[in-house]
């Protein structure tokens, strides 16, 4: 069997430059010293920790360019066929890969980035004086694949692109930018493919002005185009001055009415206001009220907003029709125009303003502020996504853009609980006050006092139609029947496509704006996020964050913990149910749970372990006596469990189904413990990881967090955990392969011990039901209610959840277990195993002799 682990081995391996150029280039070689002015120059351009202007670093790019590179760049993607097949010693091991032919510019070694010209894949040196800039260039361009230590992988894609031009990027700033920090000339494959992706996008957008929706263009061909389009025609409302032409039915934008600043709250640049007039310097800061935050904002992020078509005269608009809105965005998309979505908030005069603004106290983190500044870059509100690692504190990033926005706002989540921690967090960090906050769930379905304030609901609540309570009725006329500033939609990755499209629909919002720490799902529905949201608009490096101490540094380790021969036998005998129930009661990983556990609670940790399986939790629990919490466990009993761990010394672990994948903000955690797991997704890994990258602790000196993977050796469990840790292998966490625990042997009160012990244990394994060994058990006992699984309550209904449809493809596929590197080389000698075993312990014999019974009575 083949294990593949750690970053590095997988940076290697997805990293098809690595080899050495060949002799050519070396020829081509200038003295390195004669460009080391050029190199100083690339340098001190972008200062480290300095904030990069994009637009203007093109600019100081381009002077100190050399006309050296006009030649690279021809030589380099110039050359014939015949020219690149050349034949060094490696290239036959690279095959296809082999790019050795592109040449590099003679000061490549300043330079921290490589261009594939076959799949806009770019590998970063990370270790490049330049690369945080480069870093933040790439992030607001590209996918990022792959970001370990030293070498990060990104990829350019139409909806990268997209994202890029949306946050006011230039093709041509793109081009340059990548250009010059390229060790090879940019392809021409490439450029030609920025050009044509970008040719488009960004150059629609759809705004709600005065309760209308316009599409809005500086270009007016481009609405030419479109309305050459049957469907956007039809969708088109005539209006008395837009009858004629496109140029007749120019849309000025309003202008601003007061020049200044927009200042997101809690922002550097909000202080520095704060103190300003404080001191009598300068005006007073934005205090809630109605336009006191029409000032003129400047992106951190290099969009000036004086370069912005704010006050454009240019602009042309013509109106659609509201209920066409769905069908013309998707229109556009098939089109290649997708609209950008900006909500001119300053100036709307119609929607009764939110006096909310962050409490003084709040101060938000720079990332935040990154993050925000690239939705309001322009001074209006972008929809579109912020990704950030779990634990970041993306509650606050929506919070500050309801701040800042201070329009009526609905908030969506996946949870009840969620709710009640998003209201709580609200009164937290703002001023709004309790009446103006309302919740709508299955228990509570409250309206908030006056014209405007904010809903906090699930996805479910709002999307389900059927078996609605009067008062559910009701409460949803409320939210349909009028116009929201903003729409907050946390944990976007989890929602179902239909449900989320009902909901956009539905609801009638001028931006919004997702939230997720992973945006992988285990299906293709990412990209619909895209079309239904926006584009991604920010997504921040976990391992920097960890750097700077925002979340916690986690070590993290897998433990292989071989079968004792009578579970491995009973395994190779057993169906798929009753194996995962196998190797997670194994009786050595239940040794390894034990001591580890023992190990972090002598260092003064607080371990959580986690399990899906349900009756292994009990089990461990009972048999360790640690406190437990699965669904069944009720309301009161869950929060007493909670707080004895939060403040209690005697209790220094507890066990928890999947219930607490999700939203519990427990930042004493600093160790966590899986012995059970959902198949290979890498969704619940990287969730699990976050309840402990918020450890309070995570600032002392040398501080780590630990995060351990039991793993029954020689099983289907390898499979999927190897599948589970890909998403965070590309944040860039190593995993440690643990063979042996050191002292295990010789721990007093070891379980399990002796092997009647072993044995008795996998008697009660194997009369356990299939129901037992289920691992989606859980859900029965409404488990969403802790965590972020939706929940029959959430949809009003007891007892039943949304319809399913149903699906082909393998259920390995569903679980995300394709595309592994764990391979089982001899299934055979499994089989063989497996016939050839030796007879059954007498206790089983007589199984298998009721299971034989039971299932000829069934036959029957
Ligand atoms: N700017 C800030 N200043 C102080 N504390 C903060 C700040 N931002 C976030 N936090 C704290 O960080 C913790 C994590 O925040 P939050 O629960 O919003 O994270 P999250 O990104 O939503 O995580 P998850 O995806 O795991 O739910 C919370 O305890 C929150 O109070």
């Amino acid at each position: 069997m083949v294990g593949k682990r750690g970053a590095e081995e997988l940076g290697d391996s997805s990293y098809p430059f690595k080899r050495s150029r060949n002799t050519r280039d070396d020829d081509d070689f200038v003295n390195v010293d004669d460009d080391a002015e050029n190199s100083a120059a690339d340098t001190s351009l972008v200062p480290r920790g300095a904030t990069i202007k994009f637009s203007a670093l093109a600019r100081k790019l381009a002077q100190t360019r050399k006309p050296k590179d006009t030649d690279d760049e021809k030589d380099g993607t110039a050359l014939s066929a015949r020219q690149r097949k050349q034949d060094s010693l490696v290239s036959h091991i690279f095959m296809d890969l082999d790019f050795s032919w592109l040449h590099l510019k003679p000061d490549h070694s300043s330079r921290p980035l490589w261009i594939s010209p076959e799949d806009g894949h770019i590998i970063l040196e990370a270790f490049s004086p330049i690369a945080e800039q480069a870093q933040d260039f790439l992030v607001a361009i590209s996918e990022p694949v792959s970001r370990p230590a030293f070498i990060h992988e990104y990829k350019l894609t139409s909806y990268s692109l997209y994202a890029a031009v949306s946050v006011g990027l230039q093709t041509e700033d793109i081009i340059e930018v990548l250009n010059r920090l390229s060790k090879v000339p940019v392809p021409e494959s490439i450029v030609s493919f920025i050009r044509e992706r970008t040719l488009s996008y960004g150059k629609v957008k759809l705004v709600l002005k005065h309760n209308k929706y316009f599409v809005e263009s500086n270009h007016p061909e481009t609405l030419q185009v479109l309305l050459k389009d049957k469907m956007i025609r039809e969708a088109r409302v005539h209006t008395q001055v837009a009858d004629n032409s496109i140029k007749a039915a120019t849309f000025t934008t309003s202008k601003a009415p007061v020049k200044g600043n927009l200042v997101i709250p809690g922002t550097r640049e909000a202080e520095k206001k704060k103190e300003e007039a404080a001191n009598g310097k300068g005006p007073t800061p934005a205090a809630g009220g109605a336009n006191t935050d029409a000032e003129l904002f400047t992106s951190v992020v290099g969009v000036d907003a004086d370069e912005v078509d704010e006050d454009d005269e240019n602009v042309h608009a013509f109106e659609i029709d509201d209920a066409k809105i769905d069908d013309v965005k998707k229109r556009c998309n098939e089109l290649e125009y997708p609209m950008l979505e900006e909500y001119d908030f300053r100036n709307d005069t119609v929607n009764a303003n939110l006096d909310i603004d962050l409490k003084p106290s709040t101060v938000i983190r720079p990332y935040q502020e990154t993050s925000l500044s690239k939705m309001f870059g322009n001074g209006r509100a972008r929809s579109g996504i912020i990704v950030l690692p779990c634990g970041a504190g993306k509650t606050l990033v929506g919070i500050t853009a309801a701040c800042t926005i201070k329009k009526s706002c609905l908030v969506l989540c996946t949870s009840s609980v969620s709710v009640m921690q998003w209201k709580q967090q609200f009164m937290q960090w703002s001023n709004i006050t309790d009446r103006q906050v309302a919740v709508f769930t299955a228990d509570q379905k409250e309206k908030f006092a006056g014209d405007s304030g904010i809903v906090i609901s699930t996805y479910s609540m709002v999307a389900n139609t059927h078996n609605r309570s009067h008062e559910s009725k009701k409460m949803m006329e409320f939210l349909t029947s009028r116009e929201w500033g903003f729409i907050l939609l946390d944990e976007v990755h989890v929602v179902p496509a239909a449900m989320f499209r009902k909901v956009v629909t539905t609801i009638k919002a001028h931006s919004k704006l997702g939230l997720t720490a992973t945006l992988v799902r285990e299906d293709d529905k990412i990209a619909d996020l895209n079309y239904m949201i926006g584009p991604k608009l920010y997504e921040a490096n976990w391992m920097d964050l960890a750097a700077k101490g925002h979340i916690a540094n986690v070590q993290c380790a897998e433990v292989w913990c071989p079968m004792t021969p009578e579970f491995y036998r009973e395994y190779l005998r057993e169906q798929s149910r009753k194996r995962m129930l196998l190797y997670c009661m194994n009786p050595r990983k239940f040794q390894a749970c034990q001591f580890l556990i023992k190990y972090h609670e002598d260092r003064g940790d607080k371990i959580i372990v986690f399990s899906d399986n349900v009756f292994a939790l009990e089990a461990y629990a009972k048999k360790l006596k640690k406190p437990y919490i699965h669904g069944g466990t009720g309301q009161v009993e869950r929060m007493r469990i909670l707080q004895w761990f939060q403040h209690s010394p005697d209790v220094q672990t507890i066990f928890l189904s999947k219930v607490g994948d999700t939203s519990i903000d427990l930042p004493e955690a600093t160790c966590l413990i899986q012995i059970s797991s959902h198949f290979g997704s890498r969704r619940q890994e990287a969730q699990r990881l976050g309840r402990i990258l918020r450890a309070k602790r995570r600032n002392d000196e040398g501080f780590n967090a630990f995060f351990y993977s039991l793993v029954s050796k020689d099983t289907q469990e390898m499979f999927y955990s190897t599948k589970r840790q890909q998403f965070l292998i590309d944040q860039g966490y190593a995993f440690k392969v643990i063979t042996h625990l050191d002292g295990l042997e010789t721990l007093g009160g070891l379980v399990y011990k002796t092997r009647d012990e072993q044995i008795e244990l996998l008697s009660s394994v194997l009369l356990a039901s299939e129901h037992e060994a289920d691992p989606g058990t859980d859900v029965r006992a409404g488990e969403g209610d802790l965590a972020g699984t939706i929940t029959s309550k959430d949809f009003g209904v007891p007892g039943k959840m949304p319809g399913v449809q149903r699906t082909g493809g393998s259920l390995t596929a569903l679980s995300g277990g394709q595309h592994m590197s764990y391979v089982e080389q001899n299934k055979s000698a499994n089989k063989k195993l497996a016939r050839e075993a030796a007879p059954r312990h007498k206790l089983f014999a007589k199984r298998d002799k009721e299971a034989a019974a039971a299932r000829k009575a069934s036959k029957t």
